[in-house]
């Protein structure tokens, strides 16, 4: 278990409170409003429906009780059956008014989610554990659907019912119903301590189910290492340390709910039995109609459920705005850095008349991984290279030195510290990050296979229009013949959902992927590491059919890999150190000599 799965560091955005995060929801409530609004007063007429009961009540006791008439207590029992009636049918009906148009709040949120997390930069997700991601698309997702279908409505609704049922006890007997409004005060002390509260376990919750989600991620992912390193029984004692914190949040949470639960229930039900009293005293001294009374106390019993259900609804409230303030803190991550306006620089830079040379273009390159720690040195400093136009440059250096992380800089997964890189003389820091990525194709040294057919995998490399002639001259280069005898060719499902394949093969896939399309300027981060000598030996051949007429970067770890390249820059500690063709590195430098040595010996 990582150590970041257990004490993952997590930006903190600043406090709002419940309404202002709430507020954020607006744009996407916005296009419902109409339907919403209306499902609210229906909702709100079903409520103050059960209001009318008690006046019907008192009609039956004070009328056709009092003076023994049958026909006048059917007629009022009617009346009471058909008020039941439609405030179910209300209630039914505001319930398919809102459940259409909250899923779809619910869809668009989370598309706008996943829209944004494809936009966020490289370095976002280096800093963000997948599970906090996961867990904001899923569960604070269905928390915030729920909000909007049950709380919002109903914490409106049942302050209108409570606000019309005290103007009705009111009338009936102000005394009695002073009597009732008395718990007001603490009942609204109560609550606002009670949110103070929850809203910090609630956030805690969330942001531990999230923890958990990623460790569940992780463990599912690295099985293999798992099981193969022995550590399920220490991989499991830390879930259930990480579950057991989550549990005693929430048993923290329900301890909560149960005080504000008892609290609410409580203190109206003592100022229930207060005016009982009271109004009993009256009736007997004959002040009150025994009718009112019974009025009286039946409207407070109806008034009992909208406010014993604010404990809850306030909780479903305050995961909502956390759910909320999660789900924006992704939202409001900066995008990828916009690309810059090209006047700015080429003014600056280029001297007139000065043709910027072909190729792919290093100038001055710096560059600090924005999460590095601060202070550290550049992983990459000063770096000046120039890959001419249609020559593959072979990129070595030990484990470390930044190789990766040059190459991630062509497609401008990271931006610059310093510096510019041009291809065929235009910065890519003006290019259209969409022309810039139909330009370059990479393949990583971790070759990312997606739950879709071989062909889906492959030519996504290629544009829309590229069909079977590409997908065989891509699959022949990377010499992945053994695609033809997978169950159904290349269309079968591959990646996590479908078959398993080796190291190899997937890695195979990946270099596909990466020349579909016939790039202008390829990355190739150590693409055949995988492979044994006599299939890399027949890779190599048909890739350098494909470099000849492409401008290539490729890691090379082995002399074999180096061999495909017309020349070979040494990188050292984030500098380039030498640059040459194999042999004369081999001659001049110490360095190079050792490493590639190495790796000779590591092969035989
Ligand atoms: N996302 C990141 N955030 C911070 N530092 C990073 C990140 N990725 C890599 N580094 C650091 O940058 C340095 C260079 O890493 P890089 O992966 O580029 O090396 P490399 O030469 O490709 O190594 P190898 O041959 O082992 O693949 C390392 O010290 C590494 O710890």
């Amino acid at each position: 278990m990582s150590a970041s799965a257990l004490a993952p560091s997590r930006p903190v955005a600043p406090k709002r409170s419940v309404v202002r995060s709430l507020l954020r929801l607006w744009p996407y409530l916005r296009p419902v409003r109409v339907r919403f609004c209306t499902a609210a007063f229906v909702a709100v007429v079903a409520s103050c429906l059960s209001l009318v009961i008690p006046l019907v009540l008192k009609w039956m006791v004070d009328g056709p009780v009092a003076a023994g008439d049958p026909g006048g207590v059917w007629l009022g029992a009617l009346a009471v059956l058909g008020l039941g009636v439609a405030e179910a049918l209300l209630f039914g009906l505001r319930r398919w008014l809102v459940a259409r148009p909250m899923t779809a709040v619910e869809a668009s949120l989370r598309a706008d989610l996943y829209r944004r997390l494809q936009r966020l930069p490289v370095a976002f997700h280096d800093r963000w554990a997948s599970g906090q991601l996961l867990s904001r698309g899923t569960t604070d997702l269905s928390l915030l659907r729920m909000f909007l279908v049950f709380p919002l409505t109903f914490l409106f609704v049942n302050g209108v019912t409570v606000l019309a049922g005290f103007v009705v006890l009111l009338a009936q007997d102000w005394s009695l119903g002073l009597v009732l409004l008395l718990p007001v005060v603490p009942l609204i002390v109560g609550c606002s301590l009670f949110e103070t509260r929850y809203s910090k376990v609630a956030r805690q919750a969330q942001d531990q189910v999230g923890d958990l989600t990623t460790v569940v991620e992780e463990s599912v992912l690295g099985i293999r290492v798992v099981k193969g390193f022995g550590r399920h029984r220490s991989q499991a004692r830390a879930f259930r340390v990480l579950a057991e914190r989550l549990r005693g949040t929430e048993l923290r949470k329900a301890r909560l709910l149960a005080a504000i639960w008892a609290f609410i229930t409580t203190v109206p039900e003592l100022a229930i039995g207060a005016a009982l009293v009271l109004g009993t005293v009256q009736v007997a001294d004959g002040d009150l109609s025994a009718g009112t009374l019974v009025a009286f106390l039946s409207t407070a019993l109806a008034l009992r459920w909208p406010v014993e259900s604010i404990g809850f609804l306030l909780a479903m409230s305050q995961e909502a705005a956390t759910a909320t303030e999660r789900y924006f803190e992704v939202m409001d991550q900066p995008e990828e850095v916009a690309d810059r306006a090209p006047a700015a620089v080429a003014a600056g830079r280029e001297a007139p008349g000065r043709k910027a040379p072909g190729g792919v273009v290093f100038e001055g390159v710096t560059f600090r991984y924005p999460d590095a720690p601060p202070g550290s040195p550049p992983v990459l400093r000063g770096v000046d290279l120039h890959i001419r136009p249609g020559e593959t440059l072979a990129l070595v250096g030990a484990t470390g030195s930044g190789k990766t992380t040059l190459t991630a800089l062509v497609p401008r997964l990271y931006e610059l510290t310093e510096g510019r890189v041009l291809l065929d003389g235009e910065d890519i820091a003006e290019m259209p990050r969409e022309r810039l990525r139909s330009l370059v194709s990479v393949a990583f040294e971790e070759p990312t296979l997606f739950s879709a057919s071989v062909r889906d995998n492959v030519l996504m490399g290629a544009g829309p229009e590229a069909g079977d002639v590409e997908l065989r001259r891509a699959l022949d280069v990377a010499q992945a013949g053994f695609v033809a005898d997978l169950p159904q060719g290349a269309a079968t499902e591959v990646g996590e959902q479908g078959l398993s394949l080796s190291g190899g093969q997937r890695q195979r896939l990946a270099l596909a992927r990466a020349v579909a399309g016939h790039p202008r300027f390829l990355v190739l981060d150590d693409p055949l590491s995988a492979l044994d000598v006599h299939t890399e030996a027949l890779v190599e051949a048909a890739l350098r059919e494909v470099l000849r007429d492409t401008t290539a970067l490729v890691v090379a770890h082995r002399p074999s890999t180096v061999l495909l390249a017309d020349r070979v820059a040494l990188l050292s500690e984030g500098r380039i150190a030498a640059v040459g063709t194999h042999q004369e590195l081999l001659r001049t430098s110490a360095e190079y000599a050792w490493l590639m040595s190495g790796a000779e010996d590591g092969k035989r």
